[in-house]
């Protein structure tokens, strides 16, 4: 069931739409990604969702909500990490998290997420002094300390280190195992590879293909590559007539074969075939990262 309904989305600024018809269903307890160029409207995209800007057009529901209009039910529901969040600089991350756990009927244990996020050495810290990346981890036990059924996460590891970063991947996953769903913005390709179940390209404002991240790798021109020195003259042709190759090149005595996913078996069994062997085969997939180029704008 959709927890999520966004539908012909429209919102401009002076005039020009950053946001142009962005339609997408979120399903509940699914991790859902937005990833697109800068400027592409995905905050602004989000920013409805979480009934922080009205829509000029299209409508917009959480949990059958109105976020634009029922503030009350949907701040009962929805946790947010905003992108760019202040606090008062003074306030400890203790109090911070006392602060936020009181304006919830049913709050998490702060001490327990404060742990989960590597703050519990920090309570006493004042916000201003706290690195970036500890900063970012306070939103995100924010955005988790009303138990919300949706929480959105835009830009969630940015300033992170990786090892923070991947802490953080395991806490959005055991958030998503206990059945939260989560919309998150990201830029990073192995981010979304990993925690999103299906993902939303956003590119000048308008969804520009929607789908699994295999899904989107799968569409990728650049595929699987397949690359081997034959032990034998080897007749290309035969290569290039296999059901799921799309190219065959030859350069400095190496084959170089472009197809699917299915291509390097049907490859080494031809070659098994007939009696040849791949020496120094190397099978390269492609990559979500290689998927976002291919299918967003040229300023990616
Ligand atoms: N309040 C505003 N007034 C005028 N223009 C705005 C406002 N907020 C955003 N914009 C513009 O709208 C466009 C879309 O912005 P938005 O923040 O939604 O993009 P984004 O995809 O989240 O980008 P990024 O990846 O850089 O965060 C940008 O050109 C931005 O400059």
């Amino acid at each position: 069931m959709a927890i999520i309904e966004v539908s012909g989305l429209r919102k401009a600024y002076g005039g020009r739409a950053v946001v142009d018809g962005v339609s997408f269903a979120v399903e509940e307890g699914e991790v859902f990604g937005i990833l697109g160029p800068n400027g592409a409207g995905k905050t602004t995209t989000v920013e409805c969702v979480e009934g922080l800007r009205r829509p000029d057009a299209g409508t917009v529901r959480v949990a059958g909500y109105d976020p634009a209009a029922d503030r009350g039910p949907l701040t009962r529901l929805l946790g947010a990490q905003l992108q760019e969040s202040e606090l008062q600089p003074k306030i400890t991350v203790r109090e911070a998290l006392e602060l936020y756990a009181a304006c919830y009927p049913e709050p998490a244990d702060w001490r327990a997420l404060a742990e989960r996020l590597g703050l519990t050495d920090h309570l006493g810290t004042r916000f201003a002094k706290l690195s970036g990346g500890r900063k970012q981890r306070l939103f995100i036990a924010l955005a988790l300390i009303g138990n919300p059924r949706v929480v959105v996460l835009d830009e969630l590891t940015t300033g992170l280190d990786p090892r923070a970063r991947r802490d953080t991947w395991r806490l959005i996953e055991d958030v998503r195992d206990s059945g939260v769903t989560v919309l998150l913005v990201t830029h990073f390709m192995e981010e979304a590879q990993r925690l999103c179940d299906r993902i939303a390209l956003i590119d000048g404002g308008r969804v520009t293909a929607l789908d699994t991240p295999a899904g989107l790798i799968g569409r990728s021109a650049g595929g699987t590559e397949i690359s081997f020195s034959p032990s034998a003259p080897l007749d290309t042709r035969l290569l290039a007539d296999l059901p799921s190759v799309a190219s065959v090149a030859e350069r400095d005595g190496r084959i170089l074969v472009r197809g699917t996913d299915e291509t390097a078996g049907a490859v080494l069994a031809l070659l098994a075939g007939r009696g040849v062997t791949a020496l120094r085969l190397r099978v390269t997939e492609a990559t979500l990262d290689d998927a976002y180029l291919d299918l967003t704008g040229p300023d990616a």
